[in-house]
């Protein structure tokens, strides 16, 4: 599969616009941006990127009327003064993606919609020359995850994962990453992730749809079915919607925060665009924790199964990682040791360091002014999201497996191969 070195990335990425090298706040120069998916997340990225004064929102989008009313009216409240003195022309607020990349001068794109409908819009967005930004996980199959990072190595563009610890959460991950990089706790034997369970069919029962609620195209790709309020709440909500549970969607919790923590542990085992070589599912053909993934360094990475300590308590963190000489606790919440002079030196000049960013949508910005990569590019995200899939994938049909990371299939296993891909509804299949 084609693939490009860094050097010839950057040598070979656009600009975005040669006005949005001359000064970054004239109006004419800023980063013009289309929201797909205006959800919570897509919500809180909107209310993230408005407040910046290099960028201007120029387009919304989402299948259900009420969320695009509601986004619309935040980027007007936000752009008032501007709208009244005619330096903004107004936002379009749409119901097909498609209309948001067709937006005369947009220049990039946020994709916060379910899983399910991160791939295809992102291709798309691609094609026509749009820099992205979508969410984690990125995408709910292996296969169109491959295709995604081919597409966007092929147009150059810029492409930020949504995998925020890499960067925020009060750099606690990235301290994590680099006191295992300088081999502070030794060697590196045992990665634990705190995270749920894996996905399960969805079996929600019919309920009477929406007015003013496009639910076929909230289907998009995936199989139909009727409607139901769990996987697309009416009106404007507030919190996570329970799509994330099944696996016509999403990846279960597994993926959901597994993408965040299995993309630190890869982070820290240097495994960035690589994986495990076995995928092993827990004996208990029922059990939804315990499934490991063995990688060429003799690493193992176990999900939800922790050790105890002398006081029979689980050591137990979103991240445990367990050298030969301790252990580093990480999670959204701070980063502990064991024992706790692990962390009482700190990372010296001489160590080494991760990429330096501390702001998700501020590192998206900036390479895309300096045609840099960013911290999460589309690689590093599909490898992460990889990970869930394999354990998904791993407990679904519950033997070991030979992964060929480079190739991305099972070894010799035609059936687990078949897992990797899904025939998107016909309607839908758009790339
Ligand atoms: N990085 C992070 O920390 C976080 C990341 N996320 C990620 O963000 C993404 C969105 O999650 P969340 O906000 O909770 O989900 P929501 O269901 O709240 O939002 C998704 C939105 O996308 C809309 N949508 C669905 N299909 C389309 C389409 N074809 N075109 C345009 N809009 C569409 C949905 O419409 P409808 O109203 O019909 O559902 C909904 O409004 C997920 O991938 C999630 O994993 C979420 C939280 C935190
Ligand atoms: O970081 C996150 C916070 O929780 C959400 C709901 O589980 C996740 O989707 C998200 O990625």
């Amino acid at each position: 599969m084609p693939r490009l070195s860094r050097r010839s990335f950057l040598a070979a990425a656009p600009l975005v616009t040669t006005a949005a090298l001359r000064g970054q706040d004239a109006p004419s120069n800023k980063i013009t941006l289309g929201f797909i998916g205006v959800g919570t997340m897509g919500r809180g990225h909107l209310g993230g990127f408005l407040g910046r004064r290099e960028v201007e929102v120029v387009a919304v989008c989402d299948v259900v009327k009420e969320r695009r009313d509601s986004a619309r009216t935040m980027v007007e409240t936000r752009y008032a003064d501007r709208l009244k003195s005619g330096q903004y022309r107004g936002v379009r607020a749409v119901a097909d993606f498609r209309e948001v990349l067709a937006t005369p001068g947009l220049d990039a794109v946020v994709i916060a919609t379910p899983d399910h409908w991160h791939a295809m819009p992102a291709i798309l967005a691609a094609r026509a020359g749009k820099h992205i930004y979508c969410e984690k996980p990125l995408t709910q199959n292996l296969a169109e995850g491959r295709q995604l990072v081919d597409e966007i190595a092929k147009a150059k563009v810029i492409f930020q994962t949504g995998s925020q610890q890499r960067t925020e959460f009060g750099g606690h991950f990235r301290k994590a990453v680099e006191y295992v990089w300088n081999g502070r706790i030794g060697k590196l034997h045992t990665v634990r992730i705190g995270v749920g369970e894996p996905a399960v069919p969805c079996n929600l029962p019919e309920e009477q749809k929406p007015e003013g609620t496009d639910w076929d195209a909230w289907l998009g790709p995936a199989p139909e079915r009727p409607y139901n309020s769990v996987l697309c709440p009416r009106g404007v909500h507030q919190g996570f919607p329970a799509w994330r549970r099944y696996q016509e969607y999403a990846g279960g919790q597994l993926a959901d925060m597994g993408a965040h923590h299995f993309d630190i542990a890869q982070w820290a085992m240097r495994m960035d665009g690589a994986g495990p070589l076995e995928v092993i599912p827990p004996e208990n053909p029922r059990a939804v924790r315990g499934l490991r993934f063995v990688y060429p360094n003799g690493v193992t990475m176990i999900h939800n199964e922790f050790a105890r300590g002398a006081d029979g308590m689980e050591i137990k963190a979103d991240c445990v990682f367990e050298g030969s000489d301790g252990t580093i606790l990480v999670g959204r919440g701070g980063i502990s040791s064991r024992p706790g002079t692990v962390l009482e030196r700190p990372i010296g000049a001489d160590d080494r360091k991760v990429y330096a960013a501390t702001s998700h949508h501020g590192n998206w910005l900036e390479c895309i002014r300096a045609k840099k990569e960013t911290i999460c590019p589309a690689e590093v995200g599909h490898r992460s999201a990889s990970i869930c899939h394999l354990g998904n994938i791993g407990y679904r049909l519950n033997r070991k497996l030979t992964w060929d990371a480079k190739a991305e299939r099972f070894v010799n296993d035609a059936a687990a191969n078949r897992e990797l891909s899904r025939e998107p509804r016909a309607k839908w299949k758009l790339v």
